[in-house]
């Protein structure tokens, strides 16, 4: 009753096990989730499962976990776990209206607490203000844009400021993750289909292209995708035009094409890895965005930003940060980039208890067990051992490529990406 102004539709279940039946009939944007079911349980193991669950969904909902007032630690656990935010029980009915209006706006509370078009794109080092002056004359065109830079530098944030001060910004923005799409469905999945075209195929359905057709269709992990499916991208960025499986005819694509990698170029440019012409399609114009190690100066600043964003989030005191904190933030080499530092502030607005935030409230310091430590002292402990083992062999095996791995390990993007960084990996 209390959401029903909220959302289009709500739907209640009052046990999980009607859950799957419940996705099958559509995903829901944001779902709200206990963590208790059994009567005495308190673990909040058959939350974190269904979370799991869901999190592994093609288009994941953004999900709320509900607490205990006094659980704090399991809520700190479910957003480890993928969940973008939690309210404790008793809940106070206008924060809980806020966090899941907040949740619906932006499909990611803390995206949109931060701001919305250029001025999210952070950061007053020579390379941002560089990136920034790069991205304004190069919005108004209608040119290929590929951008290039490692895990979490914000590229897709530079694709956005790209979408948002062109002619198109009016239009749609739509971000594609092409390494997560099957090389089975990838013609439905990006040109549409027909109704009867294949067995699941009950009704017409527009494919990406057509969705984001007068908008930018940001094509993310380009370099993930297989050599099959790259011939099909390239027909119909070369043809400009799509043919939904099962038409009889083609339909002309309006987008414009803005697609990201985080491929260094020796691997791009290796046609075994990459078609030629392909690429050359793609890379009228290539943007690079450095790594926050080769921006050092942008780091407190973000730091402070992320810092007051969560503080108001999670209505938590804004505690300054000690000297040692800032010489250790500024000094960490930030393998994952402007995300990780996000989540290292979000962690720190959540568990730091001083009067000041220090390194270890950030998770430097302990990421890596430190020498002649011993490792395994108790069974928890040779979980998370093991569990660090495990994603290290699948980066390893995927040569370092994120949704690779992910999909080896059976995990979505996002949920790898806590986990590596609450190994330090
Ligand atoms: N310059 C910046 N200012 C503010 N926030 C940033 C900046 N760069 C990145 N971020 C934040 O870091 C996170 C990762 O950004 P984004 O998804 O754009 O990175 P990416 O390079 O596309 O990552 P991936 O390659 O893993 O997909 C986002 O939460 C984004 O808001």
């Amino acid at each position: 009753m209390l959401l029903r102004k909220q959302a289009a539709r709500i739907s209640t279940l009052g046990q999980p096990q009607g859950l799957g039946a419940k996705l099958a009939l559509g995903l829901p944007d944001v779902v709200l989730l206990d963590l208790n079911f059994t009567p005495g349980r308190a673990d909040g193991a058959e939350g974190l499962a269904l979370l799991a669950e869901l999190r592994a969904l093609p288009t994941p909902p953004t999900v709320i976990v509900m607490t205990a007032y006094a659980d704090i630690p399991l809520a700190v656990k479910a957003l480890q776990q993928g969940a973008a935010d939690f309210v404790t029980k008793p809940w106070d009915n206008d924060k809980l209206v806020a966090t899941v209006a907040s949740a619906l706006a932006g499909r990611h509370p803390q995206q949109a607490a931060v701001g919305s078009g250029t001025s999210q794109l952070l950061g007053d080092s020579s390379a941002m203000r560089n990136l920034r002056a790069m991205i304004a004359s190069i919005a108004p065109t209608e040119a290929s844009v590929l951008i290039l830079g490692e895990n979490g530098v914000g590229k897709e944030l530079v694709a956005r400021a790209i979408h948002d001060a062109s002619r198109r910004a009016r239009g749609t923005f739509l971000a594609v993750d092409m390494g997560a799409l099957p090389e089975s469905t990838f013609e439905s999945e990006l040109f549409g289909h027909r109704r009867g075209a294949f067995t699941d195929a009950r009704s017409d359905r527009a494919g990406r292209f057509q969705t984001a057709r007068g908008g930018t269709l940001f094509l993310d992990e380009i370099g993930n995708m297989p050599l099959g499916a790259q011939a099909k991208l390239l027909t119909a960025l070369e043809r400009r035009e799509v043919t939904p499986v099962g038409a009889d005819h083609p339909e002309p694509v309006d987008v414009r094409i803005v697609s990201a990698t985080n491929l260094d170029e020796a691997r791009l440019h290796d046609p075994q890895v990459f078609r030629t012409d392909l690429l050359f399609r793609l890379n009228t114009i290539v943007v690079p965005v450095p790594p926050l190690r080769a921006r050092r100066e942008d780091i407190v600043p973000l730091i402070q930003r992320y810092l007051s964003v969560y503080a108001r989030h999670y209505d938590k005191p804004l505690r300054p940060l000690d000297d040692a904190a800032i010489v250790a933030l500024e000094a960490h080499s930030w393998p994952g980039n402007v995300r990780a530092l996000r989540h290292a502030c979000e962690r720190a607005v959540i568990l730091g208890q001083g009067p000041t935030l220090t390194a270890a409230d950030f998770g430097l310091g302990n990421l890596r067990p430190s020498a002649g430590q011993p490792m395994v002292n108790n069974d928890a402990l040779k979980l998370d051992v093991r569990e660090r083992e495990t994603i290290a062999v699948a980066l390893s095996r995927s040569d370092g490529n994120i949704s690779s791995a992910a999909k080896l390990l059976g995990l979505s993007r996002t949920a790898l990406y806590r986990r590596m960084e609450k190994h330090g990996l």
